[in-house]
């Protein structure tokens, strides 16, 4: 579990990116900061694996003060994944996976098998192994950072508009595959995104920012959908241009107003 109490950063220059922010991020989860640009999300991701320092208030992982830990140590036990993939451009496929456990002191050949070993698990064809990054397309490139971050086996997973930068069709198989590992790794994610369709995708749990990290309103997809508390979270998700369709995780299809419309055709009772 991880807990944020009364959180707060402001920036040297006195902007107050996140003010006062309390979230719980349940293990084996993931968790959805959405919001729009400048609501604080990345500095919320960025203060649990100390790449920010808070400027007051306590995060805990697993009931431990973060404050307490080797700010190094910590960053190389969590998995960070950032858009464009934030891969070492002269190094190999390979060598950008295995660099967090060979840091940690991971005998070379064994970091090396796992490093394929996950590049299978992202979908990735093992000949792309020695290629290095710019010879490989924007969602391959994604993949790698997804590999990259579950390198050292984390419990923690903090992934920042990971799929941001490429086409709708690859975002749509790589939420696929996180979905598909997340099944069997069941990590604790934090996955920062501005789009609606992907927090309600891949949240358990979505919490919507306003400016200064402010909670405009937190639960699960259906609940924002169905019980917007505000204008403003009925705006951002969308219910005011028309009704918004998902599945929700027991595969019952919900409306925008968060009524059953009825259910997945596999999931019909017999
Ligand atoms: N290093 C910095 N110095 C000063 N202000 C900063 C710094 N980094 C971020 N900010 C400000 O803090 C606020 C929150 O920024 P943050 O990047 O956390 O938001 P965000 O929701 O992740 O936005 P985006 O979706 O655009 O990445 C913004 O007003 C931003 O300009």
């Amino acid at each position: 579990m991880i807990e944020l109490t009364g959180v707060t950063k402001t920036y040297p220059d006195g902007t107050v990116a996140v003010d006062h922010f309390d979230a719980q991020f349940p293990p084996h989860e993931t968790t959805v900061l959405l919001g729009s640009s400048g609501s604080g999300k990345t500095t919320i991701l960025r203060m649990i694996n100390r790449m920010v320092d808070a400027t007051s208030g306590t995060i805990t992982i697993d009931g431990e003060n973060i404050a307490d830990r080797d700010p190094v140590l910590l960053r190389r036990s969590i998995g960070y994944v950032m858009q464009n993939g934030g891969l070492l451009p002269h190094r190999s496929v390979l060598d950008n996976i295995a660099t967090v456990p060979l840091l940690n002191g991971e005998p070379k050949q064994q970091a090396y098998a796992r490093a394929r070993e996950l590049m299978g698990l992202v979908g990735l064809d093992d000949k792309l192994a020695r290629r290095y990054p710019g010879q490989l397309s924007g969602g391959q490139q994604q993949r790698v950072g997804v590999a990259r971050g579950l390198a050292a086996d984390p419990n923690v997973l903090l992934m920042d508009e990971p799929f941001g930068a490429v086409d709708p069709l690859v975002r749509a198989d790589l939420q696929d595959e996180l979905l598909r590992i997340q099944q069997t790794l069941a990590k604790t994610i934090v996955f920062v995104t501005h789009d609606v369709d992907e927090a309600l995708r891949l949240g358990d749990q979505i919490i919507l920012l306003e400016e200064g990290g402010h909670v405009a309103q937190r639960g699960t997809g259906p609940e924002l959908l169905g019980a917007p508390a505000s204008p403003f979270v009925a705006d951002f998700m969308g219910l005011d241009r028309g009704s918004r369709d998902l599945f929700d995780k027991d595969g019952v299809l919900v409306d925008g107003f968060g009524r059953a419309a009825g259910v997945l055709a596999g999931d019909a009772p017999a």
